[in-house]
């Protein structure tokens, strides 16, 4: 049982963490039919490029600065209900302005989420904008300037997710730059649906200091004795990962191998209900079936929050409540 133990996540897309249930109530309130994407109270995907399309749908039934207060506050209420004391959401602007309400509102109303979680449970909360890599480097360059102008104070990190399988990194190093030059930390989504080689090409293009997934790295004993060296954190989601098929199954993920080798590593649950999971079962899959002990997990979460993106007296008081 992990149900005791203190967790954080450094990994979580916030759409990807509405649950079937809410994107319903959702679609009653729009009068939007769901039935190509929601059956029998679970979301409706086949493989990876699917999702992406399957999330979009989802991500565009909240579409006031309200929903998306309440959606934060619903996930990470949740999350707090079993013993997190810190996350990080992955945000993307680009949905507001899909949606019509504007980055703007759109962060407002997750950062008004974050704070009501907050003094409900003491819960604390960051977000990290993100970039959508088959949007392109034109657009990812104008929500990099727009993060950079500080789009609130809870947003404190940079990533870039999305088809890993479309552009090279290259392409968007120059929103990177925008966003490290304004201060915030940086992760990139790679090893996921591509390979070792994307893992190299994010250190090389990005150096961010940490990789979002990053378990493809494992193809490459080089690269993964870099980013030891290099102290390079790698947010896992293991049911991410089992269910999109980048690994058959749990025996044959590579977290143990990655911690064995002396890598940084995190627990994460990416986008849950679509993945059929959640924070807290990562922690049980960490355990139970990847056999972790207790002492080994602790240590994942302290990673976590020594690779938070927050204000060293904020990471001081995490550290504490470990
Ligand atoms: N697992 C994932 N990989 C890349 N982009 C995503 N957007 C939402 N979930 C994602
Ligand atoms: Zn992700």
């Amino acid at each position: 049982m992990t149900a005791h133990l203190k967790k954080a996540e450094l990994h979580c897309h916030i759409e990807g963490a509405a649950s079937p249930a809410l994107a319903l109530d959702m679609a009653r309130k729009y009068n939007v039919d769901v039935s190509d994407i929601i059956r029998d109270g679970a979301y409706v995907w086949t493989e990876f490029s699917d999702f992406l399309i399957c999330y979009d749908k989802v991500a565009e039934l909240f579409r006031t600065e309200e929903d998306y207060a309440l959606l934060a506050e619903t996930y990470l209420t949740e999350l707090a209900d079993a013993g997190t004391i810190y996350s990080e959401i992955i945000v993307s602007p680009d949905h507001g302005n899909t949606i019509g309400i504007g980055a703007d509102a759109y962060i407002r109303g997750l950062a008004a989420g974050i704070e009501a979680a907050k003094a409900k449970t003491g819960i604390e909360g960051r977000m990290i904008i993100t970039i959508i890599r088959h949007y392109g480097a034109e657009r990812a360059e104008k929500t990099a300037l727009y993060a950079a102008e500080r789009a609130h104070p809870l947003v404190t990190g940079f990533n870039l997710a999305g088809e890993e399988r479309m552009h090279k990194i290259a392409d968007f190093t120059r929103a990177f730059d925008i966003a490290r030059d304004s201060g915030l930390g940086i992760t990139i989504h790679a090893g996921e649906m591509a390979g070792a080689f994307s893992v190299r090409d994010a250190l090389d293009h990005v150096r961010p200091a940490r990789i979002s997934h990053g378990v493809r790295a494992i193809e490459d004993a080089d690269l993964v004795a870099r980013i030891a060296d290099e102290g390079v954190v790698l947010e896992t989601c293991p049911g991410s990962n089992v269910a999109l098929k980048v690994f058959p199954d749990f025996p044959s993920h590579p977290l143990r191998a990655l911690r064995d080798a002396g890598c940084r590593v995190t627990l994460n649950s990416d986008d849950p209900p679509f993945f059929h999971t959640s924070l807290a079962q990562e922690y049980e899959i960490a355990s139970h079936v990847l056999g972790f002990s207790d002492n080994e997990i602790n240590g994942m979460t302290r990673t976590a929050i020594e690779a938070a993106f927050v204000d060293e007296p904020t990471r001081a008081r995490l550290l504490a409540k470990l």
